[in-house]
């Protein structure tokens, strides 16, 4: 299946700090992808060398095959909806879905009009005296009716309350299920992405820490838990994401694809979010004592 997003060595520097090195990713089509990381990880400039904003320092991107922002037909395949969703303040609604048509080849006006229905939004109303949450939703119907192969969100629901939240992400989900369309969308909350992402990339200080399709990574790592054992002492393929100790007891959270025969453990599953605070919070160059930094891909 063709990548819809496709980095090879992609690093991006604003005068001597890099915001993003040496990622290398495949992104396949048909997902909808969940990039995390705290604040300042580098998820912005990821998507913004993705919507052809701003251009790579170093190594390739591709979107849908071709680099990011090559023309008007590539434009017209990629959907972007930018950190907190700006619209023009003084447009109403219905000059909106105007403006929309008036730039996007591909525009779906009876789509975009139905969702603003749906929302039961007035179409006379400015965009200036929409709640966050109302807001939101018009970005994304401006996305949504574009009629992209791939839409691109920023932290899309960052403003948003917690119901906002669920609403936004429902009408995501359904849109890209029933028009195909991939998703890549960022967060810094896990619980956003919870329930909704079946890709997932983890970005750390300008790297990426793991990324791979959701219930192949919850199927590969564990949470051991036994008397207390150097993690030198594991058994060989099983890479120790995160440990803690106390004096008599050790929990680790390991990667392995084998099955964990050692009686001393006891095994549980991890959630994605127990996933990627364990490769948050994992310093990048201190793998376990003389294993490399782990990666996956799948
Ligand atoms: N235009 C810019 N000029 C200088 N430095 C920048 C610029 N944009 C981003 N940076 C720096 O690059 C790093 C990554 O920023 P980026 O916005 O990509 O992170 P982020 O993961 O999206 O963060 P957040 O969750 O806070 O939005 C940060 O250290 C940031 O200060």
């Amino acid at each position: 299946m063709t990548a819809v997003l496709r980095a090879r060595g992609l690093g991006r520097r604003y005068g001597r700090r890099w915001a993003l090195t040496d990622c290398t990713l495949d992104v396949p089509a048909g997902h909808v992808v969940g990039l995390v990381g705290p604040n300042g990880a580098g998820k912005t400039t990821l998507l913004s060398l993705a919507s052809g904003q701003i251009a790579p320092t170093t190594g390739d991107i591709t979107v849908l095959g071709e680099t990011p922002g090559s023309g008007p037909a590539h434009l017209a395949k990629v959907g972007f909806v930018a950190q907190d969703t700006p619209t023009y303040a003084r447009l109403s609604i219905a000059e909106h879905l105007r403006l929309g048509a008036r730039l996007n080849p591909g525009w779906d006006d009876a789509l975009a009009r139905d969702r603003i229905a749906r929302l039961g939004l007035d179409p006379d109303r400015r965009a200036g005296r929409l709640s966050g949450g109302q807001r939101a939703q018009l970005a994304l119907t401006l996305g949504i009716a574009k009629r992209p192969e791939l839409l691109i969100l920023d932290e899309p629901v960052a403003a948003l309350d917690p119901l906002a939240r669920h609403e936004f992400m429902q009408v995501l989900m359904e849109a890209a299920a029933e028009q195909e369309f991939s998703v890549v969308l960022s967060s810094h909350l896990v619980s956003d992405l919870e329930r909704t992402c079946d890709h997932l990339v983890v970005l750390v200080d300008s790297r990426v820490r793991l990324s791979g399709d959701v219930e192949g990574l919850l199927a590969a790592h564990h949470r051991i838990t036994g008397p207390r054992r150097d993690p030198d002492r594991l058994a060989a393929g099983q890479h120790v994401v995160s440990a803690s100790h106390t004096d008599r007891q050790s929990t680790f959270i390991i990667r392995t694809d084998d099955p964990i025969h050692d009686p001393a453990w006891t095994v549980s599953q991890v959630s994605l979010e127990d996933l990627v605070l364990a490769y948050m919070s994992r310093p990048a160059e201190t793998a376990s004592a003389g294993r490399p930094v782990l990666e996956i891909q799948r």
